[in-house]
């Protein structure tokens, strides 16, 4: 088919409605703001939850299902952390031709409807810890700007939810599963992050605090939160009371965290790497890592050329890797090489007479184009090679951008100067509310205002006497702001 008609550079928006829909993941939809996951999608989707769920196995959580719909009384119980969600709930009203006699939200996420069963369930300490995940659905009806895999009002996610009986064993459940959303991001998706806290006023109201993976798209200067996960205290406890009686006899309430990734995941990855022919896929999770094309000339041997291609995949698979052939013959091999460099593919194998009689294939990178002729004889291990070579260099190259639009400034002049060149801002920040809510209302405007995106666990030197760069009080710490998604 046709290439994009939107160049990333240029209408970085409109690009990226394109892609997802010429890479054949995303098909738009008749309800705004719900797309339908194509197989090229929930593929990816797939083997990030293949990997999480293995490993949250390994730390005994069990998987779960609590149904989709909320009772409104219960909804409403944790006052302050639904009010400000309120207008993003959606509501089943009637069955048929007939009201409700009361109307059901559908779950914007689980903790109401979980926390009743939590404190059913936990009544001694034996009963601890318990450790519950679900891969579900949730819906909010939100009304900023619809993007598929970044914002939409249905989504993939999987939400855990942790009780603990100390303070210490939640502490570190929650930076247990912050890794995990790192290895997600780092190792998979090829995408780097910034591990570290939100700040009082952007972390979940109904918790203790909040802990996030944040990313950053160069594109449009924002930055996004990638996953979180949170601790929430005993807020939750009181609230539902989740109470349980302790070694010593005595009533204690539990410590939880709740923590979630979503196929958000999918669409940073694809803004992180995509390109002017289309998306670009991580080998790690490309559906497809190696796509082999035969490359026929007249009537030499092009028995022997398909023959040849059936064998390369074969031996592709059986080493575990993922190859197809592309043998449809009413496409040209130029058609097929736009084709699969739309999609992503990481690797192209090209299979022609020449290479045929050489006993070789010529292989060609989706990353940077590099082509080169593999012999057959050590096919597997070359191709396993260049896919962990393209792996690594995805994940270099996008940490190389990242870091170069990471400013660091120390005045409000400055601050504003690189909130304007779209940069990635780390300031020294007082730490307080007040300051940070000012900072918002003075960069309000129609590209959204900036806001702290995470206080990073890996703070530079704070040199004694630094200045807030919002407020000139002695600074607390080093502070990510920027504009956000
Ligand atoms: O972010 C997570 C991890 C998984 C479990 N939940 C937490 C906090 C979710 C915060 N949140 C986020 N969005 C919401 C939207 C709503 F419409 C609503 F009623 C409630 C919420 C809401 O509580
Ligand atoms: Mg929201």
């Amino acid at each position: 088919g046709l290439g994009l008609s939107y160049k990333k550079d240029e209408n970085f928006g409109e690009w990226y409605s394109e892609v997802v829909v010429s890479g054949e993941m995303i098909e738009y939809y008749d309800i705004s703001g719900c797309y339908i996951l194509r197989p090229w999608a929930m593929s990816i989707w797939e083997i990030l939850q293949t990997f999480f769920d293995a490993e949250i196995k390994k730390m005994k959580i069990k998987n779960s299902y609590f149904p989709l719909f909320v009772s409104p009384a219960v909804l409403q119980k944790e006052k302050d952390h639904v009010e400000g969600f309120a207008p993003e709930v959606a509501w089943v009203t009637k069955s048929g031709e007939s009201d409700l006699e009361v109307p059901i939200a559908i779950r914007p996420t689980s903790e109401t409807v979980m926390y009743p069963y939590f404190s059913k369930w936990i009544r001694g300490h034996r009963d601890l810890p318990l450790r519950l995940n679900q891969w579900c659905n949730v819906v909010r009806w939100e009304f900023s700007n619809p993007t598929p895999f970044i914002r939409s009002r249905e989504f993939l996610w999987q939400e855990g939810h942790t009780a603990f009986a100390t303070k210490e064993e939640a502490d570190e459940e929650v930076l247990d599963i912050l890794e995990l959303y790192r290895r997600i991001y780092e190792e998979f998706l090829a995408v780097p992050v910034s591990k570290g806290k939100k700040s009082e006023l952007e972390k979940f109201a109904g918790g203790l605090y909040t802990t996030t993976v944040e990313a950053f798209i160069p594109n449009t200067g924002r930055g996004i939160q990638g996953a979180t996960s949170h601790c929430l205290g005993q807020n939750f406890a009181k609230m539902f009371e989740i109470n349980f009686e302790n070694e010593k006899g005595e009533k204690a309430m539990v410590w939880q965290n709740s923590w979630a990734y979503t196929t958000r995941t999918i669409g940073v990855m694809i803004m992180t790497h995509g390109d002017d022919k289309g998306l670009v896929l991580p080998p790690k999770v490309a559906t497809t890592q190696v796509v082999v094309i035969p490359v026929p000339y007249k009537d030499a041997n092009t028995q022997g050329i398909y023959d040849a291609c059936a064998a390369t995949v074969k031996s592709l698979n059986e080493s575990g890797i993922r190859a197809e052939a592309d043998f449809r013959d009413n496409y040209s091999p130029g058609w097929k090489y736009s084709h699969w460099e739309m999609k992503g593919v990481p690797l192209r194998i090209e299979i022609g007479p020449k290479d045929l009689a050489n006993n070789q294939v010529r292989a060609v990178r989706r990353d940077n184009g590099a082509k080169t002729d593999i012999p057959v004889a050590n096919l597997v291990e070359q191709v396993k090679g260049v896919l962990d070579s393209i792996q690594q260099n995805l994940f270099e190259t996008a940490k190389q951008k990242r870091e170069a639009c990471i400013q660091v400034v120390k005045t409000w002049d400055e601050f504003t100067e690189a909130l304007n060149q779209k940069k990635l801002i780390l300031a020294p920040w007082c730490d307080e509310e007040d300051v940070e809510k000012d900072v918002k209302t003075r960069t309000k405007g129609e590209m959204g205002a900036a806001k702290t995106l995470c206080s990073p666990f890996d703070q530079p030197e704070l040199p004694e006497g630094t200045l807030c760069f919002a407020s000139g009080k002695p600074a607390k710490k080093w502070t990510y702001w920027g504009r956000s998604y």
